[in-house]
């Protein structure tokens, strides 16, 4: 019989040999199921997952936008002019279509056009060819009525003015475009439009931010420019307006691109700095390239206060366009035939709304059937 002791002794090293492994057996278990873990939280977790900085996974680089020809454009602008100014086509047919064309109606007719800002002195000559052709029957019939409208308010949006942007540039350079205005008239928004238009006809284009006044100026114009695909020159706010016009028209040459379109402050603080600002932009681009066509910006629902501006800026620079921006929505249409006949200058587009292709080229006759809702 072994001693006690000895049992004792072999009983105890037992249970340790079997706490032992046991421990080896739960530890290792433990590892495992831990290193499982390990597996998966990467793949569960997107803060670690690599799969996020594989370029198979980078978002797509957005493509730029294809903008809408002019022709199309026109079609649906037209119908939105017709729906903004439908006021307008239906008082005045309403009144020259009533039963009798007698003196209160010719009185309202041409409050009606007066109000639609037409200018008083076409008013006058409006109503006195409209009456004279209408009175010779006397009969009321909508149709004849539309007719003369028609063709009498054609006559004075004058349709042999030269409406084309001027893109005639000298051998080798870019044509430039100035863009001038009251601020928040939509000189920005209508250099982007027209940069869309310019690019939908195959043209290259080139931007220049000269508007420095306001900081989010330069940053909006280079959104309008990404998104067509179009380079803009931009300078640090508060930065000299010519310089960054010289620049950008530098980058123009050098790129050899079509087009360069600038866009300016023009802060109509008084008549003389405006004039130093935009004559030193004139003289600094002109040293680089001609400017071909400068483009004055109106809003057309400002009425007799765009007038009074459109007039300062005729003055202190050789306007050769005018954008009317926000036609839609308006009633007074009567603008294009007032500030044409005041300035001398043809309406060479119209801004219809905040999209991006609702800029249209201007013809007389678009724009008489548009205001007539045909
Ligand atoms: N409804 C309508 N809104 C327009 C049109 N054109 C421009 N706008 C809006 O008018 C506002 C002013 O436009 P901007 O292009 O910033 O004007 P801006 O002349 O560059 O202004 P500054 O940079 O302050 O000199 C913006 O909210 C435009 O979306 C248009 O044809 N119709």
């Amino acid at each position: 019989m072994p001693p006690v002791d000895l049992i004792v002794w072999i009983v105890l090293a037992v249970i340790v040999l079997a706490g032992a492994v046991s421990a080896i057996v739960v530890s290792r278990r433990r590892a495992s199921l831990t290193r499982s873990h390990r597996v998966e939280l990467p793949t569960s977790s997107p803060d670690t997952s690599p799969v996020t900085a594989s370029p198979e996974a980078a978002p797509p680089t957005p493509a730029p936008d294809v903008p809408e020809e002019a022709g199309t454009r026109l079609t649906r602008l037209r119908r939105r002019l017709a729906g903004s100014s439908n006021v307008l086509a239906q008082a005045l047919l309403g009144i020259i279509s009533s039963d009798k064309l007698d003196a209160d109606t010719w009185d309202d007719f041409e409050a009606t056009l007066i109000g639609s800002d037409l200018g008083v002195g076409p008013t006058s000559e409006l109503v006195e060819n409209v009456r004279r052709e209408l009175s010779i029957d006397g009969v009321a019939d909508p149709e004849r009525a539309r007719g003369v409208l028609r063709r009498e308010l054609i006559a004075l949006t004058d349709p042999s003015l030269d409406r084309t942007l001027r893109l005639d540039a000298e051998q080798g350079l870019p044509a430039v475009v100035l863009v001038v205005g009251v601020n928040g008239t939509g000189k920005t928004t209508t250099v982007g439009k027209l940069a869309r238009l310019l690019v939908a006809e195959g043209k290259t284009v080139l931007l220049g931010a000269a508007d420095t006044f306001r900081a989010a100026a330069a940053e909006q114009l280079q959104t309008w420019g990404d998104r067509v695909g179009v380079e803009t020159v931009r300078g640090a706010e508060g930065a000299d307006p010519a310089s960054v016009a010289y620049e950008a028209v530098s980058a123009g040459v050098e790129k050899g691109v079509d087009v360069v379109l600038i866009d300016t402050a023009g802060r109509l603080h008084n008549k003389s700095n405006l004039m130093d600002e935009l004559g030193k932009i004139r003289r600094v681009i002109e040293k680089r390239a001609p400017i071909t066509e400068t483009l004055l910006l109106l809003d057309a629902t400002t009425g007799q206060n765009g007038l009074i501006q459109a007039r300062v800026f005729n003055e202190v620079t050789r306007v050769t366009g005018i954008v009317l921006s926000k036609l839609d929505g308006s009633a007074k249409g009567g603008i294009v035939v007032q500030v044409q006949r005041e300035l001398g200058v043809p309406v060479k587009f119209v801004g219809l709304g905040e999209g991006a292709d609702d800029l249209a080229p201007f013809t007389a006759d678009g724009f008489v059937d548009g205001l007539l809702g045909e």
